[in-house]
Formats: C-alpha cells, structure tokens, sequence
C-alpha cells in the first residue's frame, strides 16, 4: 500500500456542475438484484436495527440488515418479510448450529434475498466454509461476508464464493478491537477501503469509522459500493437502545457486538458501551443523507453515484475540521 490516510485527511475536489437543482442528483446504488435509494446500511447491531426498523427500511427503499443476536427469530422474520412483499436480509455466524440453520431454511424454502455473514475476523477458513456452505444449500441469496481489512482476504472471500465483502477491522466507534489486540483499519480505514475495492472484483462495502455524511461520498470515490453505519445510526426515536434521561436531555444507548453487553460475559470482549445524543426520528437523518449525497454528487459534475468515483481529491493530513462540527 502506497499512502496511508483516513476519512479526514480527505478533501474531494469540485469539477463542473451540470445539475440546475441537487434534486435532479441520483443517489440510488445496485446490491445483487436489487436498487436500493442510498448507498448505505445501518449496521446489524443490536441496538442499531429491530423488525421494525427493518420492516421501515424496506419499505422506504432502503438496504438494510437484520442482526444475528436472537437467532430463533430468523425464520419467522424472513416469513413475515416476504407476505408484506419486502426483502428478507439476515446475518448468519461460524458456529456449528449456523450450518443446520441453513439447511433448515433450504428445506422449507425460506430463501433469504440477502445473507451477511457477520465475524470479526472475517479472512478465516470458518468463514470461506460458511460462504460455501450458503451457496450450495442456498444458491439465490446474495452472500455478504466479512470483516475483513486486506486484498488478499477480499480475493479468497470472492473466490469461495462470496457476492460482496465488508471491509473494516476496528474502525468501528464503540470498537476496542484496536486498543486490546494492536490489529485493524482503524485510523487508515479509508485507505483499506481503496486498498481492498482495487483487488475486488466484486461490491465492497465499507464498515465502520463513519462520523460525517461526507465521509459516505469519500467511501463511494475510494471504491464502496456501500457503507455500513453504526454511531450516525444510534440514538434515533426508533432505535432499540434503552432511553436515559441525564440533567434533563435524553441519550440512548449503542453498544458493541462484542461488547460485554451483547455477550452477556466478559470473555473475548472488543467492544464497549456509550450513550449518544436523542437524535429524533430516523427518517429525518435517512432524509438528510440523501441531500447530502445529492450534493456531494453535484460537486461531483455528475448526476449520479458513478461520477464521484472518478473525482479528484487533496490529502491535507489532520487539518480539514480545525474542531468544526455540523452543529
Ligand atoms: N468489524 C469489527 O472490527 C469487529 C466486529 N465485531 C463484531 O462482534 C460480533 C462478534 O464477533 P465474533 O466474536 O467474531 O463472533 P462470534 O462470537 O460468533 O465468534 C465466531 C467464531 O469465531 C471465533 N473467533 C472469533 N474471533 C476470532 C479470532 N480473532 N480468531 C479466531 N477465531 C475467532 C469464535 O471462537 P472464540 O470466541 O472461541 O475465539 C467463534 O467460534 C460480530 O457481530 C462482529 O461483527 C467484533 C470485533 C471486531
Ligand atoms: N471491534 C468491534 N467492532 C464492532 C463491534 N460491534 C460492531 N462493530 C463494528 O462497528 C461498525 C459500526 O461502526 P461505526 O463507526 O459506524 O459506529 C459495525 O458495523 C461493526 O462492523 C464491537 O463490539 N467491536
């Protein structure tokens, strides 16, 4: 790898507008089979995404992915996703159970549109037999598979059979993985993003260390096809976090998948609790999102997600927000 970087060390750079209006911008993405109203997934975390939110996301157009923490509840989920017309999208683990949980779903015909498998440490010989195992039981889900953080885990992935890659180690903002084990993207996520879309030959979805709408556009030139977002996602009116009230204002909590929290035991944690700011409904962020993009596309001097691609930008290290911040 040449230059090492992140998100804000980052500046695109304007070409020509030829929009009269931002709204004339097109922020759609394809994922597999289908067209999706932004290139972004709320993470599949607990305090992230419930049924309902997903029930929402879909119906609005959104790509969205199902948690894995309450395994019982996929097949029931994936019903109930397909009576109302919606996508099925679940997040499927390693482990020995997993693998009679796929055969199970292939055996009454419960095929899911979209399958994540979801481990930290996603280069590994669990994860390239799960891919395999997915495919042969289940040949028409599209498979997510991750997190991985290099170009050699992105190509065994792809060639086990794998439909997109998650690319992240440790960017995340309730991640610990960094701090405890010395290893991951984190701080030169951006620059694993463009490291691993160059080795792709498949849809790359950047995971974690997103902290502006902005950084979405900067994902999207350095070769997302997606990202995946956890902390701008947290604190929502609908988010399933538990509510507190401190000196008055409401906060809610997000927390690791490999949090204690989640575990339910202090063994292998790498992830940690906090409690973000209540953000209101989850449209108006959803809504805000799309204008953002549309804008970044106009600055683009395109209409669509393509020409921010191809942009160029300025690397001006650790010097673009000087302490600015939206609000
Ligand atoms: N994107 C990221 O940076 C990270 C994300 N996470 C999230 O936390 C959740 C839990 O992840 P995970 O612990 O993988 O899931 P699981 O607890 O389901 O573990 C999956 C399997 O992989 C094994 N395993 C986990 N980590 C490693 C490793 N480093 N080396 C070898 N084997 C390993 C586990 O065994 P054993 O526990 O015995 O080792 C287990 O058998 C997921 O949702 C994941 O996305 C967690 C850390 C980093
Ligand atoms: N190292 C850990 N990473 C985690 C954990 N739980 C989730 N995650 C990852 O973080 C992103 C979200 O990042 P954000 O910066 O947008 O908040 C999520 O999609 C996972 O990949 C964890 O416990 N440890």
């Amino acid at each position: 790898m040449d230059v090492v970087f992140d998100y804000e060390d980052i500046q695109l750079i304007p070409a020509k507008c030829i929009v009269d209006s931002r709204s004339e911008c097109d922020t759609s993405v394809k994922l597999g089979k289908h067209t999706f109203r932004l290139p972004v997934v709320p993470a599949n975390m607990q305090t992230i995404i419930d049924e309902k939110i997903a029930i929402q996301l879909a119906e609005g157009g959104y790509f969205y992915i199902m948690h894995r923490f309450d395994p019982a509840s996929r097949p029931a989920f994936i019903r109930d996703m397909h009576s109302r017309g919606l996508i099925a999208s679940i997040s499927v683990g390693v482990k020995e159970d997993e693998y009679g949980f796929v055969e199970q779903l292939a055996a009454d015909s419960l095929i899911p549109d979209y399958i994540t498998i979801d481990i930290a440490h996603g280069h590994s010989n669990a994860v390239i037999r799960m891919i395999q195992h997915i495919k042969k039981h289940l040949p028409e889900s599209f498979v997510i598979a991750g997190n991985v953080g290099t170009p050699e885990a992105v190509r065994e992935l792809e060639n086990a059979g794998a439909d997109a890659t998650k690319v992240g180690i440790g960017p995340g903002k309730v991640c610990i993985t960094k701090i405890k084990t010395g290893f991951g993207t984190g701080g030169w996520q951006l620059a694993a993003v463009r490291w691993c879309a160059k080795a792709a030959s498949k849809p790359i979805i950047a995971d974690g260390g997103i902290r502006t709408h902005g950084d979405i556009a900067k994902s999207v030139r350095f070769g997302a096809s997606m990202v995946m977002i956890g902390s701008l996602f947290a604190g929502h009116e609908e988010s399933p976090g538990q509510t507190v009230e401190r000196d008055g204002e409401q906060f809610k909590e997000y927390f690791g998948s490999a949090s204690e929290f989640q575990k339910g035991e202090k063994k292998n944690v790498e992830g940690k609790k906090m409690y973000v700011e209540y953000k209101g409904p989850l449209q108006d962020t959803l809504t805000e999102m799309e204008q953002d993009l549309q804008s970044s596309i106009s600055y683009s001097g395109g209409k669509s997600l393509d020409a921010i691609r191809t942009v160029d930008y300025a690397i001006v290290k650790n010097s673009i927000f000087n302490g600015d911040k939206v609000y």
